[in-house]
């Protein structure tokens, strides 16, 4: 019979022997699983939670295992993690219970012999809950990113990228929001929406809606096309680019088109969004999310890289770069990307985003809006690219921000640059900037 656990063990056996990504191995299992709402709830929260502290986990249970974890047969080693992350991180689970039921998991794979060893380790866990810190408390000090790589379960060189770029106290409690679950943010595609309970409007931006959690309700305007889901961040960089009526817009790196879609609803007829993407597959989606909806501006789909993007689709008064990233800043999603990810990518990317900016310049009218996003938190894909652009380019200027009705400040630092993060807001972390071409 499938269980919340079971289910989500089938899951992190998806995500590590091929290599799954957690969000589509888990809705293909819940799709396919007879499960009540709370187990359901549970289920995604085990595949989220053991994933995200994965490094802690294993720090700790190491001091009570004498082989190295990852000689364990997969299923006892994560039987023993997500065993170990309700032990250590979820108060609501008696502990005996969840013992006896992962013991009994383990038998099931692995025959009694083996069951009798993970009891003993997760008794002996039971038994000695000093040992479950999983840093030294002195390496804040003497190696803050070590300790808050163990803390907060990153590895050691995301961890310095976030000391790096936010310094120690600002760093340990972003470590912390990232291994957190994010909110259910919505947009409105209609007016006069009748929002279901537990729906409520932000203040800002407009449109903007948060989700306690999911229902039937909600579910049925969602596929009605009156709402659509769309993390907070996203719809701020969206109303960032400042587009209006009367403008040619380019997205140039559009992939499924969250974005591209808020951009059209700022156009009017008459006007052109021209989006373009390298990968088939989001076109297609985008196309069909367009075909639904009804749509002022002429939107236009190109199934090219921005630097092949054709000449003959001209220039444009606004450009959103929203650029392939190491996407650290969306980890609360994809937890996995914290241990599948690499400095090397990092650096490859920024070459990437560099490649990017200075194609999307070309394409840029004099006097137009350049508008640069990623969704992570390094120097190198995020402050550094705009510094390093407006070097490069000496026509280039800072733009100031858009005016859209709402106050930008919780949003914006002091370069008026987009800086979210899911601490302060709750939200993915993103960084963007607007820059200018000087007409002369
Ligand atoms: C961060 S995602 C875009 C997300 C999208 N704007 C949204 O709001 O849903 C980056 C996208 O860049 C695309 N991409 C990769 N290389 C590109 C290139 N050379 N030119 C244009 N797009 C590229 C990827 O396929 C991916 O869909």
């Amino acid at each position: 019979m499938t269980t919340a656990r079971t289910l989500a063990l089938e899951v992190l056996s998806r995500i590590e022997q091929d290599d799954a990504y957690s969000h589509i191995a888990l809705s293909n299992q819940l799709a396919s699983a007879e499960l009540d709402m709370r187990d359901r709830a549970l289920a995604t929260e085990l595949v989220y939670g053991t994933l995200a502290r994965q490094r802690s986990i294993d720090t700790v249970l190491s001091r009570f295992v004498s082989r190295k974890l990852d000689r364990l047969d997969m299923p006892v080693r994560l039987n023993l993690r997500m065993a170990a992350y309700q032990l250590i991180y979820l108060d609501r689970i008696p502990a005996h219970a969840l013992v006896n039921d992962a013991v009994k998991l383990v038998k099931r794979a692995c025959g009694q012999r083996t069951a009798g060893f993970a009891n003993a380790v997760l008794r002996n866990m039971l038994r000695s809950k000093h040992k479950w810190a999983p840093f030294v408390e002195s390496d804040r000090t003497h190696n803050p990113a070590r300790y808050l790589g163990l803390k907060h379960s990153l590895p050691d060189w995301i961890a310095s990228r976030l000391l790096d770029r936010h310094g120690l106290q600002r760093a340990e409690e972003l470590a912390e929001a990232f291994a957190g679950r994010p909110p259910l943010y919505l947009r409105e595609l209609a007016n006069g929406v009748e929002l279901p309970e537990g729906v409520r409007r932000l203040d800002a931006p407009p449109g903007a809606l948060r989700a306690e959690s999911s229902s039937p309700e909600l579910r049925s305007l969602l596929e009605a096309h009156r709402l659509t889901i769309q993390d907070l961040g996203s719809q701020l960089i969206a109303h960032y680019c400042g587009a209006h009526a009367g403008q040619r817009v380019l997205d140039a790196c559009c992939g499924l088109g969250g974005k591209s879609l808020l951009l059209a609803s700022q156009l009017a007829t008459g006007d052109t969004l021209v989006a373009c993407d390298p990968l088939p597959s989001k076109l297609e989606m985008l196309a069909n999310t367009l075909a639904a909806l009804p749509i002022e501006p002429t939107v236009v789909l190109r199934q090219t890289t921005l630097q092949q993007l054709p000449a003959a689709d001209g220039n444009f008064d606004v450009i959103l770069v929203d650029a392939p990233c190491s996407g650290l800043g969306v980890i609360r999603r994809h937890p996995e990307t914290r241990w599948r990810r690499s400095p090397a990518d990092v650096d490859s990317l920024a070459e990437l985003q560099t490649e990017l900016l200075d194609h999307a310049l070309q394409r840029l009218n004099p006097g137009g809006t350049l508008i640069y996003s990623v969704c992570t938190f390094t120097r190198e894909e995020g402050p550094q690219q705009i510094e390093r652009l407006l070097k490069r380019h000496p026509r280039l200027e800072r733009a100031p921000l858009p005016e859209r009705g709402f106050d930008w400040s919780p949003f914006v630092n002091e370069r008026q640059e987009l800086d979210l993060n899911p601490h302060d807001h709750d939200c993915d972390a993103f960084f963007a900037a607007r820059v200018r071409l000087r007409s002369t």
